[in-house]
């Protein structure tokens, strides 16, 4: 894993910030990295806002940072740095009369930029998204990988996971068959999605319809974890197997 995207220059904790959204300032952050295990819970008069915290895993360049941008109220970032460290982003849902705040810690892809935050990075969520680039197998591959990162730093077991092929615009370059994804989807466990967060506007909100989704899932406090198909060992991907995976459903928001 871990591909070789060229450095850049942006500080530690910084990248696009989303028009309208609030960068969070010192009081979130210090409320994330040290909040209970159980969700937090915040009472801004008489309304009551949930707060779960996910965190967005995968190899630079597969659109982390393009993803949670656009889920917290950007448009698709022009241009983009790798991510150093982490960046915060968070928006609060209302889901049938509940606020739920979801805090989004998109995490640096390339080792140099993460390895002292790992255990920061896992501390305490509630949810994973890992996500993969359509067009990039060693992304698709790296995703054992980054499993197995999640199974040694991940305290909770039953945290929702889900798997998330970006790029899906991006038609004739697809290096990974939807099949294969929702096989490997299944085996681990996970919900599969595959999105771009370039679509524009008007042709479907994917990156909403992800996280709004993992948010009803966090609020109705049932995890979208099927049964573990496959002991942790088995993690190994094979391309050529390309057979229709049929136990969970396939999202595609293309
Ligand atoms: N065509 C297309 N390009 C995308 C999409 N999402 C991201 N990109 C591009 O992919 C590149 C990397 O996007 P980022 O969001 O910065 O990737 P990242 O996963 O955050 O990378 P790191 O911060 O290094 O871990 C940028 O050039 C984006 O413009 C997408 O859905 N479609
Ligand atoms: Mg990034």
């Amino acid at each position: 894993m871990r591909s070789g995207r060229k450095e850049a220059g942006a500080s530690a904790m910084s990248g696009p910030r989303c028009p309208g959204v609030e960068a969070p300032g010192a009081d979130l952050l210090s409320s994330v990295w040290s909040t209970s295990s159980a969700e937090t819970s915040l009472s801004l008069g008489s309304v009551r806002t949930r707060i779960f915290k996910i965190i967005v895993i995968g190899d630079s360049n597969v659109g982390k940072t393009c993803l949670t941008f656009r889920f917290c109220g950007g448009l698709f970032p022009e241009r983009t740095e790798a991510t150093i460290g982490v960046d915060f982003r968070e928006r609060t849902v209302e889901l049938e009369g509940e606020r739920i705040k979801l805090q989004l810690w998109d995490t640096a892809g390339q080792e140099r930029f993460r390895k002292s935050m790992v255990s920061h990075y896992y501390r305490n969520a509630h949810a994973v998204v890992f996500v993969y680039d359509v067009t990039s197998r060693p992304s698709f591959l790296s995703l054992p990988s980054w499993l197995a990162e999640c199974e040694r730093h991940l305290s909770s077991s039953d945290a929702p996971r889900v798997l998330v092929g970006n790029k899906c615009d991006l038609k004739d370059k697809v290096e990974v068959p939807t099949s294969l994804a929702q096989k490997f989807a299944d085996a681990h466990g996970m919900a599969h999605f595959e999105t771009s967060a370039k679509e524009q506007e008007g042709t479907g909100d994917h990156a909403e319809a992800i996280f709004l989704t993992l948010a009803h899932r966090l609020r109705s406090q049932r995890t979208m974890a099927m049964p573990r198909l496959l002991a942790a060992q088995d993690t190994a991907i094979n391309l050529a197997d390309d057979k229709q995976g049929a136990d969970n459903g396939s999202y595609c928001y293309c």
